[in-house]
């Protein structure tokens, strides 16, 4: 190469702190790399609870552009934020090796209200994901809309009185906020693909596809696949409230993954596990049979 790779990301520090990652690892393979830096809708408007912002696509339409106008060469992504269905000529060539899948509490005034069943604390959160499942095992507890990258997020609930805002654990140690975490939330299902990034380049590019395949961790690519798999076979964005994590533990694969009514009242899950080599479709299965157990009210719900 003789012009350095030209590497597009969002400009919170959480983004450019990804983007920088996997400048780092291709100076290892020996490619120089720059960064440049695009404004997404979903940064811009941080007041319209992002459920009502046409959901799919908001933070990646930027990037998608640049990259399809040759501005850029690569677009780094949180995995989780990138619809599954993409009718663009782009694709991900590389998911990189993922951190802390968890979502993590952060209580600035402490835990004990999680102990007294009959607290009303008020929990910050814009995810349904998360949402539901947070009312389904604490029903007296509010949930309010909390907008804005990690940072703001931080900054409001340490601001505002709340009890607590959920965040993803990955997020807050990539820029070293994790002490600010009060508590891993063990029981809740992550997003499909939470904790991953997602190289994407434009279909055609031969040559870019080569370089960055380079960066794929195959581990994470195989889980990441399946968790989406099954969003993707429920027909729900990353705006839903469905959780699905996938672990490879002794060459088999181990997916969880559960759907939920928004006020949490009802949840539906699953657990299906089969070996590395087989376990393409494990997720589309999985979605299926969610589907068929009730989830698909809730779907429906959603979509009309
Ligand atoms: N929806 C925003 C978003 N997209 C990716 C992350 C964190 C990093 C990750 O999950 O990979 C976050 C913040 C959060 O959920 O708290």
């Amino acid at each position: 190469m003789s012009s350095k790779i030209r590497i597009g990301t969002r400009d919170s520090e959480l983004a450019t702190w990804q983007a920088k990652q996997v400048q780092s690892k291709l100076k290892e393979f020996g490619f120089e790399a720059e960064l440049f830096f695009v404004k997404s809708e979903g940064d811009l408007d941080l007041t319209t609870p992002l459920t009502e912002m046409g959901g799919k696509g908001v933070f990646t339409k930027a990037l998608d552009d640049a990259l399809l106008e040759n501005r850029i060469d690569i677009a780094v992504h949180s995995f989780k934020d990138l619809p599954t269905e993409n009718p663009l000529p782009l694709t991900v060539s590389a998911v990189m090796e993922r951190e802390d899948p968890r979502d993590a509490l952060v209580a600035p005034k402490g835990v004990d209200f999680l102990e007294d069943e009959s607290s009303k604390a008020i929990i910050a959160t814009s995810s349904n994901r998360r949402k539901a499942q947070w009312l389904h095992r604490y029903p007296n507890h509010e949930i309010t809309n909390i907008r804005g990258n990690v940072n703001t997020r931080l900054r409001k609930v340490n601001e505002n009185g709340w009890n607590g805002a959920i965040f993803a654990a990955a997020g807050l140690k990539r820029i070293g906020l994790d002490n600010n975490i009060s508590v891993y939330l063990d029981w809740m299902v992550p997003a499909p693909a939470q904790g991953a990034m997602a190289v994407m380049i434009r279909e055609e590019d031969q040559k870019m596809l080569e370089i960055t395949s380079q960066l794929n961790h195959k581990e994470t690519a195989i889980c990441t696949g399946i968790e989406r798999e099954l969003l993707n076979e429920m027909e729900a964005g990353c705006s839903a409230p469905v959780g699905a994590f996938a672990e490879i533990v002794d060459g088999d694969v181990h997916l969880s993954a559960i759907a939920l009514k928004i006020d949490g009242s009802l949840q539906y899950d699953i657990e299906v596990s089969a070996p590395v080599h087989t376990a393409k479709g494990l997720g589309r299965e999985a979605g299926r049979k969610l589907l068929d157990m009730g989830a698909s009210e809730i779907v429906a719900d959603l979509r009309s």
